[in-house]
C-alpha cells in the first residue's frame, strides 16, 4: 500500500522518497495521535508555514559558528520579531503554541524569554491571587516584563528546605526585606536571570518575628523598567558559558536589605496580614507547583527532544550507504543493518511512549491546578507528585541514552556539530539534573511507593490509590503469547517485588536501630530500582491505552509494531529481576528476543515515515544531516566553508606562530 504523504517530494534524494512510498500510514494522521489532536496537528502546520513566510525569521548563520553574544543576540532578535507577529501568528495565552512558535524559530539553544513562559507565568497563575494577577499577569502575557524563576541558590538546589535567602517581614512598613545573608544565598541558575529579565519570581524564607516559616515565592523587581540598570540593593549577572543551552543567560542574584512592599509575596494560598499574621496554605507544599507544572510537561519536552535527534539519525540512514548484504552491486542504506535498527528503533518506541505520558500528565497538572485554585482541593498533590518525579527521572535518563545513540547512529558525521545533534543532548540532559536532581526526584517517588507497600503490610490495601493497585497482584504464571496485557503482568510483579525487597531491606535496618533517615539512605540504591520499575510500568500501561484508543487502522497497526518493540525491549532491560525470582524462564527469555528481531523488521519499512511524522521543520532541526530533502553531502561541504576559519586561506595564528617555528626548526 502506498500513500500520498505530503512528505513526498520528487526533488529529494531518492532514498528518503523511496522510503516515503513504502510507508503503510498517512504522516498527517499519525502527526494527530502525536501532538494530542486533530486540531493542534494542523495548528501546529499553519504556525510553521506562517512562519516560513517571514524573511526575518529564517536562519541566516549557522548557530554552531556564533559566540554565546551572539546567540542571546540573536535569539533577541527573533524574539522580537515573534512579538511583531505574535497575534498574526498563533492564539494569544495558548502555551502549547507559544512553546511550538519558540521550539521553530529559535531551537534548543535557550533565550531570555524560556523561563518567562515555563515558570514566570505559569508561577503567576497558580500562585497569585486575582488581586496580584490582575496587576502583574496581564503585563507578563503582554512581554512588557520578562520574568524568571529564581530559586536555586549557590550552596542549595536539591534541598528546599535550607535555602538561605530571606524575606523578613518589617510590620511597621509593611515590607519584606530580602537578604543575602552569606555566598553560599546568591541565587545561581535561574535561567534568562542574568542580563534579560527585569523581574523574578524570588523563593525565599519567610521570616515572621524571628519565626521561620519555610520558602515562599515573591514577586521581586530587578531592575529598572526605564534603562533596565538594576535596582539598588541587587546584585545580578550571567554564571558564565555551559554544557549546552548558551543561548540563555543563566544567573546570579544577591540582595542587600532590598525592600518589597507586603504586596509581592504572592498570597492566592497564603497570606501574611499587615500585622504580620501568617494564614497557612491548604497543603504544606503547594508553594512547590511551578515544579510540578515543569515536571508534568517533561516527558512530552523531553520526549519531542529524542525525536528530534530521531528524526536526524532515521533520515541520514536511510540516505547513508555503506558496505554489502547480498547485492555486492551496490551499497546498503545503513538503515538496513539490524544493529543500527536495534539502536535506532526501541528509542523511537521509547519517544511514542514518552509523548503519550506528557499528554497525560500535562492534563493533570491543568486539572490539579483547576482543583486547587477553583475548590481549594489539594486532595491530588501527592499523587501528581510521585508520578512526575519518577517520570522526569526515567524520561531524562533514557532520552539521554537514545540522543547519544542516534549521534553514534550517524558515524563521524553524528560528532560534527552540522548533525546539531550535540546541541540536543546538551539540551536534553540539562533535564536529568534541572527540576530536580534525578536521584532526588526518584528518592521522592520512593517515598510514596515505600508508603504504599506499607499500607499492603498493615493490611489496608483498599485505601492505594490507583496507580499502586498493583502491589497487591498475586505471583501468576503469564502466557506471553497471549499479548500486551501478558507483558503487564509481568513487568507489574518485578516491579511489586522491587518495591516489597527496598521497604524490606529499609525497615530490617530500623529494627536494627538506625534511624528512618539512616536506613533510608542505607537502602537508597534499591529504592531507587524501585521507582525506576514503578515508572517504567506505569510508562508502558499508557502506551498501551494510548494506542489502543486510536481509531485509525492503519496508524494503529504502525504503532502496535511500536508498542510490541517496546514490550520486549523493556522486558528484556529489566530481565535480570525476572530471572533472578524465578518470574521468566529462559525459553520465555528467548522467545522475547525472538520478538524483538522480528519487530525490527516490521517496523524497518516505516522508519522514516514514523519520525517524518513529528513534522519538525527543517527551521527547527538546524541539522544538516537531518535535512527533509535528505541532501547531506553537497550541503556538508556548504555548510564547512561557511567555517569563519575558512575565510582566509592563511590563519593570522599560522602567521605569528606555526610559520616561525617551521622557520626556526629549518636552522
Ligand atoms: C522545562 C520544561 C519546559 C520546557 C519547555 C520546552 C520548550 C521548548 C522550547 C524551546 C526549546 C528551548 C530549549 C529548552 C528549554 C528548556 C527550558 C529549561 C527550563 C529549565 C527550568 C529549570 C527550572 C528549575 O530547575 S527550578 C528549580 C528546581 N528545583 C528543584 O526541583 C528542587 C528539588 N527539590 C525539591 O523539590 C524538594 O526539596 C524536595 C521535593 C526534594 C523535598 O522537599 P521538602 O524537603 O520540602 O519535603 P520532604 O522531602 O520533607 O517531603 C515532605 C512531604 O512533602 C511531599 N512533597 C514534596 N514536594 C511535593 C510537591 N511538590 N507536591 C506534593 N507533595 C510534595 C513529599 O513527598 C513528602 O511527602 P510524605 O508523604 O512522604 O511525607
Ligand atoms: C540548565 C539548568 C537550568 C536551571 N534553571 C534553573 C532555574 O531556572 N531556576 C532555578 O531556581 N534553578 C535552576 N537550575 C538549578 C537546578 O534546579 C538545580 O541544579 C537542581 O535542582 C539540582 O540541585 P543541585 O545543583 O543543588 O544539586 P545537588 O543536590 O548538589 O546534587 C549533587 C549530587 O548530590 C546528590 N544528592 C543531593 N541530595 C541528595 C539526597 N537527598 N539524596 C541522595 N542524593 C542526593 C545528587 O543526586 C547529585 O548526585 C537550573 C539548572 C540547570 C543545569
Amino acid at each position: 500500500m502506498s500513500f500520498l504523504n505530503k512528505e513526498i517530494c520528487d526533488g529529494d534524494n531518492p532514498d528518503l522518497t523511496e522510503e516515503r512510498r513504502t510507508a503503510t500510514f498517512d504522516t498527517d494522521r499519525m502527526a494527530q495521535v502525536i501532538y494530542g489532536s486533530e486540531k493542534f496537528a494542523a495548528r501546529r502546520r499553519q504556525i510553521t508555514k506562517s512562519i516560513s513566510r517571514i524573511p526575518a525569521l529564517q536562519d541566516t548563520k549557522p548557530l554552531a559558528f556564533m559566540t554565546r553574544e551572539e546567540k542571546i543576540t540573536e535569539a533577541c532578535r527573533e524574539l522580537d520579531v515573534l512579538s511583531d507577529h505574535w497575534e498574526q501568528l498563533i492564539y494569544v495565552n495558548d502555551e502549547e503554541e507559544a512553546l511550538h512558535l519558540h521550539r521553530e524559530v529559535i531551537g534548543m539553544e535557550g533565550h531570555p524569554f524560556a523561563l518567562h513562559e515555563t515558570m514566570f507565568i505559569p508561577t503567576l497563575v497558580s500562585q497569585a491571587s486575582d488581586e496580584q494577577q490582575e496587576k502583574w499577569l496581564g503585563r507578563a502575557r503582554k512581554r512588557e516584563i520578562i520574568g524568571c524563576y529564581a530559586q536555586t541558590e549557590l550552596g542549595h538546589g536539591s534541598n528546599l528546605r535550607k535555602l538561605e535567602t530571606t524575606a523578613t517581614y518589617s510590620p511597621s512598613t509593611q515590607e519584606f526585606i530580602l537578604h543575602t545573608p552569606t555566598i553560599t544565598a546568591l541565587k545561581w541558575w535561574p535561567g534568562a536571570l542574568g542580563k534579560s529579565s527585569n523581574y523574578a519570581i524570588v523563593m525565599a524564607d519567610l521570616v515572621i518575628k524571628n519565626k521561620s516559616y519555610g520558602p515562599h515565592p515573591f514577586i521581586v523587581q530587578l531592575r529598572d523598567e526605564k534603562t533596565h540598570q538594576p535596582l539598588p540593593g541587587i546584585t545580578v549577572g550571567d554564571i558564565g558559558p555551559k554544557m549546552a543551552f548558551n543561548g540563555a543567560d543563566n544567573g546570579f542574584l544577591g540582595f542587600d536589605h532590598f525592600r518589597i512592599p507586603r504586596g509581592n509575596l504572592l498570597m492566592r494560598h497564603n497570606r501574611v496580614e499587615p500585622d504580620g499574621s501568617y494564614l497557612k496554605p491548604p497543603h504544606a507544599k503547594i508553594g512547590y507547583s511551578s515544579m510540578v507544572k515543569v515536571r508534568s510537561r517533561m516527558a512530552m519536552d523531553q520526549g519531542l527532544f529524542m525525536a528530534q535527534a530521531l528524526v536526524i539519525a532515521v533520515r541520514y540512514s536511510a540516505v547513508r550507504r555503506q558496505g554489502f548484504l547480498e547485492d555486492k552491486s551496490q551499497e546498503v542504506k545503513v538503515l538496513d543493518y539490524q544493529t543500527q535498527q536495534h539502536r535506532l528503533f526501541p528509542s523511537i518506541a521509547r519517544v511514542y511512549a514518552f509523548i503519550f505520558c506528557g499528554l497525560e500528565t500535562i492534563q493533570l497538572y491543568e486539572k490539579l491546578i483547576l482543583d486547587v485554585n477553583k475548590n481549594g482541593d489539594t486532595s491530588g498533590m501527592a499523587d501528581l507528585h510521585s508520578l512526575t518525579s519518577g517520570l522526569k527521572s526515567v524520561v531524562t535518563h533514557f532520552t539521554g541514552q537514545g540522543i547519544e545513540q542516534a549521534r553514534m547512529a550517524c558515524g563521524g558525521h553524528g560528532y560534527s556539530m552540522a548533525s546539531y545533534i550535540s546541541e540536543i543532548y546538551g539540551v536534553a540532559v540539562a533535564g536529568c539534573t534541572y527540576e530536580g536532581e534525578n536521584m532526588v526526584m526518584l528518592l521522592q517517588c520512593a517515598r510514596a511507593l515505600v508508603k504504599a507497600v506499607e499500607l499492603v503490610e498493615e493490611g489496608h490495601p483498599e485505601k492505594l490509590s490507583p496507580m499502586m493497585a498493583y502491589l497487591t497482584k498475586p505471583s501468576v504464571t503469564v502466557d506471553l503469547t497471549v499479548g500486551p496485557e501478558a507483558y503487564v503482568k509481568i513487568f507489574q510483579l518485578i516491579a511489586k517485588k522491587q518495591a516489597f525487597k527496598a521497604t524490606e531491606q529499609l525497615h530490617k535496618f530500623m529494627v536494627a536501630g538506625d534511624s528512618r533517615d539512616v536506613a533510608w539512605n542505607k537502602s537508597a540504591v534499591e529504592l531507587t530500582k524501585a521507582s525506576r520499575l514503578h515508572t517504567r510500568l506505569y510508562i508502558l500501561k499508557t502506551f498501551i491505552r494510548r494506542v489502543e484508543s486510536i481509531t485509525d487502522i492503519s496508524v494503529k497497526a504502525a504503532l502496535t509494531d511500536l508498542l510490541n518493540l517496546h514490550l520486549n525491549y523493556e522486558l528484556l532491560d529489566v530481565a535480570s529481576y525476572a530471572l533472578a525470582d524465578g518470574i521468566m524462564s529462559s525459553t520465555q527469555m528467548d522467545f522475547i528476543k525472538n520478538q524483538l528481531y522480528s519487530s525490527l523488521e516490521k517496523i524497518r519499512p516505516n522508519a522514516v515515515s514514523l519520525m517524518d511524522s513529528f513534522q519538525f521543520s527543517d527551521l527547527q532541526l538546524r541539522s544538516v544531516l537531518g535535512r527533509r530533502d535528505g541532501h547531506v553531502y553537497q550541503n556538508l561541504f556548504e555548510w564547512a566553508k561557511s567555517s569563519p576559519l575558512n575565510q582566509s586561506e592563511v590563519l593570522p595564528s599560522v602567521t605569528q606562530y606555526l610559520k616561525p617555528m617551521m622557520e626556526k626548526s629549518k636552522l
